[in-house]
């Protein structure tokens, strides 16, 4: 069981962004993606959620063996797969509690109603571990929350949805200390042999936290080097440019 993505090619307008990218995800596994800006890491997240502004030009993304490509969004998260946004959008006039509450119902089998009471005490329980105060549920997701509230949001969504696969796009990003050690412990505690993590960061500081199984470096829209976490620690110390003239030894 795995997120298999296999020569996803990506587009934006004529621009080619993912060349052919292959990468697997086990279920019980957590892998890290790092690499220089601008590098496609975000398109991949969201060109996997089904953004319509993403043109999939070739390859299969397969969750379980189910393949997402050109499915829409609603159909994607349906799925199991979960995407916390870079820059989460803002949805006034819904609030967080019934917005989450649509998602998880959304998630169930047809036929099958959310029991209210069991959802509201589910979503406090996740909130107090986030440290998020209850007067959030009435707020508009979103609405004029700071970064880190916004990236607080995204993991409460995740934790209520539980999905299979989760892919987290500089979800450390505006976080500060404490918020990046408990938004970290709320990742940690849904980890599990039924879950897999993809997590995009620029910062070895997350990975302290959430320790991954694997890292990956993203260079010119596809995976160039993996290792473990130590690989991580090599790039915080020695940046990307000894990446890049593995690569082309002889430009170098
Ligand atoms: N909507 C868009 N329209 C045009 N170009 C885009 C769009 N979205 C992304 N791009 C371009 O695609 C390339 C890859 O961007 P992407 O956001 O995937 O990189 P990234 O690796 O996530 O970068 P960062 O580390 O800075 O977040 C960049 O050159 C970017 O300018």
């Amino acid at each position: 069981m795995s997120l298999d993505i296999r020569n996803l090619t990506v587009s934006i307008g004529e621009k080619p962004i993912l060349k052919e990218f292959n990468l697997t995800v086990p279920k019980g596994e957590v892998h890290a993606i790092m690499g220089p800006n601008g590098t496609g890491k975000s398109t991949l997240a969201k060109a996997l959620a089904g953004h319509e502004d993403y043109d999939i030009i070739g390859g299969e993304a397969l969750l379980d063996g189910t393949n997402i490509v050109g499915m829409e969004p609603d159909e994607i998260a349906r799925s199991g797969l979960f995407l916390a946004f870079q820059y989460p959008a803002e949805i006034p006039g819904v609030s967080i509690a019934n917005f989450i509450r649509a998602a998880v119902q959304a998630r169930l089998p047809e036929g099958e109603n959310l029991v209210a009471t069991k959802y509201y005490k589910e979503l406090y329980a996740a909130m107090d571990q986030l440290k998020m105060d209850r007067a959030f549920t009435s707020r508009s997701v979103n609405d004029g929350f700071s970064g880190g509230e916004k990236k607080r949001c995204e993991i409460l969504q995740m934790m209520m949805l539980k999905p299979e696969y989760a892919i987290m796009d500089e979800t450390d990003s505006g976080l500060d200390i404490d918020a990046l050690r408990i938004v970290a412990e709320g990742v940690n505690s849904m980890r599990g042999p039924d879950r897999g993590f993809l997590v995009i960061t620029h910062y070895q500081r997350l990975l302290d936290y959430i320790v991954p199984d694997v890292v990956h470096v993203m260079y010119d829209g596809k995976i160039v080097k993996s290792g473990d976490k130590t690989l991580a620690l090599e790039l915080e110390e020695k940046g990307y440019d000894w990446v890049k003239e593995e690569l082309a030894p002889a430009s170098a």
